[in-house]
């Protein structure tokens, strides 16, 4: 059986209390893929253990002394996609989003280790064969959660995505008409760093929204390596912008500005890679290089929040366009998940120790979530707290009957795949714990 995180459980009871909102911990999850195929025909060892929901053992081979990482949840490779997303607590998330918190997952980890496969799934095996239902990562699962809610709403909501991608230090969009042109980041007081005349695109159906991912999946750059088939060689940013139409919005301060209100990103990192261990050479060793510069770019911004004597505003943010666009996500209003990744062969121990303990110093990082000041926020506070309150123990019974009741687990996914069309019940993933 695995725990869900208290992923920002308690948040919404504690967000009322103030104009800014209490420090919050960025929520890290940890995920074990299984043995490859390559690792597996090499005779690897696997030096990762689980013990119980929340802590990874590390035993060095050559009996070394082990070594222990706890994290808000740790997911061994025998977890499926529903595991994952229920372990993180997306649902959560969501709905602070839609309250018009500005909310982010991201993957990090080595590349190679899982990352794109537990935000997206693992790519299609050919032309016109489709990927399973079963194997939809995190950001199908939380599409067609998101489509359901709000269709279950009973208010007016406007959906608008944008897709981008950081490649070799540039901005391009992954949605954009024409050829994608590098697209400049600007700052202003009232929505931080964002990305200037982004395609911000309208979105009424699950299918639009998948069709969206589609697209923007098919022209980021990837590239084969000796570690990964299809190795992504840049970093990704999927945002989802959500405006309540009763209320009466803030118009963006500048033209060509994101929309504001309640936001839920997906961050697909590029991984770090050893370009001694993946045989990058040319274009793919420039790639790598970039890649790995803002990445320390980000573990150095990571390391300074976490030093008391820092004062906010001396973070290089500015040093790279990735810290940058998580500005608001790692040290700003906020509410973030980690979800880190690893491989449990030992030849890529040094990576994934290095991973361990990048993930170790961002759970200690903290943010203050606030939500911008629009009329939703200022709605009556009361009669919205008892709502949240009655909504998350709705889940949390709806949770304990899924658990108890195996016709549960039916329903759930005849319930789902009706969103989804092209989605058989029968197809749709299991909902059952292990
Ligand atoms: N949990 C898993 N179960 C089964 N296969 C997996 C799992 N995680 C990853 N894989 C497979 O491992 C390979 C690498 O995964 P993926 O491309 O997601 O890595 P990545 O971390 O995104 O790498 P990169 O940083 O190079 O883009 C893929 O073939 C993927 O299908």
């Amino acid at each position: 059986m695995i725990t869900r995180i208290a992923a920002h459980r308690d948040l919404p009871r504690s967000l009322e209390q103030g104009s800014e909102g209490p420090e919050t911990p960025i929520q890290v999850v940890l995920r074990v893929r299984p043995m490859s195929a390559a690792e597996l025909r090499r005779g690897q060892q696997s030096v990762l253990h689980c013990s119980g929901t929340r802590t990874l053992q590390v035993s060095p081979p050559g009996g070394g002394p082990e070594v222990a990482f706890r994290f808000g949840a740790v997911l061994d490779a025998a977890r499926t996609q529903e595991d994952v997303f229920r372990a993180c607590g997306v649902r959560r998330l969501g709905e602070l989003a839609l309250r018009g918190f500005s909310c982010t997952v991201f993957t990090f980890g080595q590349t190679g280790s899982g990352k794109t496969y537990t935000l997206t799934g693992p790519p299609p095996q050919g032309e016109g064969v489709p990927v399973p239902p079963s194997l939809a990562g995190i950001m199908q699962r939380t599409f067609a959660w998101l489509l359901d809610r709000v269709q279950h709403l009973g208010a007016p909501v406007t959906l608008r995505a944008s897709y981008l991608e950081i490649y070799n230090e540039q901005v391009r969009d992954l949605l954009s008409l024409g050829s994608p042109r590098p697209l400049p980041v600007r700052w202003n007081k009232t929505q931080g760093f964002y990305v200037e005349r982004l395609r911000v695109v309208e979105f009424r159906s699950l299918e639009a929204l998948m069709e969206l991912l589609q697209i923007g999946l098919s022209r980021r750059r990837s590239s084969a390596h000796t570690l990964n088939q299809a190795s992504s060689r840049s970093h990704a940013l999927l945002t989802l912008y959500i405006s309540h139409q009763t209320a009466q919005q803030m118009p963006p301060v500048d033209p060509g500005a994101p929309p504001v209100g309640g936001k839920l990103c997906f961050v697909d990192l590029a991984g770090s890679e050893k370009v001694a261990a993946t045989g990058s050479r040319g274009e793919l060793m420039l790639e790598a290089n970039s890649i790995n510069r803002s990445l320390l770019a980000l573990g150095h911004c990571i390391s300074l929040l976490l030093d008391p004597q820092r004062k906010q505003s001396h973070i290089p943010f500015r040093d790279s366009k990735l810290t940058k666009l998580l500005a608001d996500s790692l040290g700003g209003r906020g509410v973030t998940l980690m979800v880190a990744c690893v491989s449990p062969s030992a030849q890529c121990l040094p990576e994934t120790l290095s991973t361990l303990r990048y993930a170790s110093r961002a759970q200690r990082v903290t943010t203050r979530p606030q939500a911008p000041k629009s009329a939703v926020a200022k709605q009556p506070q009361r009669l919205e707290t008892e709502m949240l309150q009655l909504q998350e123990e709705n889940r949390r019974l709806q949770f304990q009957l899924d658990q108890m009741d195996s016709k549960g687990k039916k329903r759930t996914s005849c319930r789902i795949a009706k969103t989804w069309p092209g989605m058989s019940s029968a197809s749709w993933p299991s909902r059952s714990m292990h």
